[in-house]
């Protein structure tokens, strides 16, 4: 149950008072997610989320995030919109949280993605990528390659507790990667979290785009090593080319992808699976006392790390020649 921070009727009905969205007819805190706490607001006009952002989203932060999500709506891209309050406010406080409104999104997310989805999602992807080519905000993004050994240090020791070898193991590719990271790619806004739970499919079509909470500039092929990540492993830790030749025809249909980008792929891709094991690895060795939430398997990106340690060239995740 993602819900970190509750909110009282009572708070939440004066907090709305503040917009011409309706008066409150329901609201109920949403299960899933890992990172903020989201609420399902209805009211005599429609739906809405109210998110409340916890750890890993820094207040300052939030200008570039909600800037974003304005900036792709309006170039069309289907992902919720930030409501202002009567004041124009986009950002507030709910529970001593920062929090703000968006639209709420129709569509279901799914769990076993199939090759249509994954086409359909590279080219959301490349849209993506395309349509915040001229956002004028820029945000590093912390969790690159310059973020990974202060998390790994964040793990310490403990890292063994979870598999035998682990922390020799995350040290060991984070020499490599450190020493041999792609430099002078072509970037902009990535998404930087796009797994299946942020997407939104209607009919089997990509419907809605969600979560820019991780969204940064930093190398597009960065992004795509990310989804190459989270959709087209199986669960028994397989790679699925089929999904990824789909995923890459469909980014490639829409944003045609460098040579440089193609050749560092598979580094990218090695780099894309420690940031995960590490970020599900800290979460793992750090559950706070009655958590509801349980966290991420850091071992499932092991094993991603693991198949990418062998890829050679981009060809072999199912990239056309
Ligand atoms: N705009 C929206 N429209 C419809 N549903 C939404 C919207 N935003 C969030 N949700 C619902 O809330 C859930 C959690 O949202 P979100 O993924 O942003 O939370 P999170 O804590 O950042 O999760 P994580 O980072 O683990 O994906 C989503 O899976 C979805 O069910
Ligand atoms: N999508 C992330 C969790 C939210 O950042 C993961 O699966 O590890």
């Amino acid at each position: 149950m993602a819900v970190y921070t509750d909110v009282a009727p009572a708070e939440l009905e004066a907090f709305l008072s503040g917009y011409d969205i309706g008066s409150l007819t329901s609201f109920h805190g949403i299960a899933e997610g890992v990172e903020n706490s989201n609420f399902l607001v209805q009211t005599t006009t429609g739906s809405f989320i109210l998110t409340l952002y916890e750890k890993r989203v820094k207040r300052e932060d939030l200008p570039f995030f909600v800037g974003l999500m304005q900036h792709l709506a309006a170039r069309g891209l289907s992902c919720p919109e930030p409501v202002a309050a009567r004041s124009g406010a986009i950002l507030a406080e709910v529970a001593g949280r920062p929090a703000a409104m968006v639209t709420f999104l129709p569509g279901v997310s799914v769990r076993r993605p199939t090759a249509h989805h994954c086409a359909e999602l590279g080219r959301g992807l490349a849209q993506l990528h395309l349509a915040g080519a001229d956002f004028a905000l820029k945000r590093t993004n912390a969790l690159s390659v310059t973020g990974w050994r202060p998390l790994f240090e964040a793990a310490g020791a403990a890292a063994d507790t979870v598999a035998p070898g682990l922390s020799e193991a995350v040290a060991a590719e984070l020499a490599v990667l450190e020493a041999n990271w792609p430099q002078d790619l072509p970037s902009g806004v990535i998404h930087a979290d796009l797994f299946p739970d942020n997407a939104f499919f209607l009919d089997d079509q990509l419907s809605g785009i969600i979560d820019f909470y991780f969204a940064c500039t930093d190398f597009l092929a960065y992004d795509v090593a990310i989804c190459l990540n989270a959709w087209c492993f199986e669960a028994d830790g397989a790679y699925n080319v089929t999904k990824g030749r789909a995923l890459l025809a469909g980014y490639e249909a829409v944003r045609p992808l460098s040579e440089a980008e193609k050749a560092a792929l598979p580094r990218l891709a090695r780099g894309a699976a420690l940031r995960f094991l590490l970020t599900r690895l800290v979460d793992w060795l750090n559950v706070p006392e009655g958590a509801l939430v349980r966290p991420k398997d850091p071992l499932e990106y092991l094993k991603k790390l693991r198949f990418h340690q062998a890829v050679e060239r981009a060809q072999d995740y199912g990239l056309a020649a």
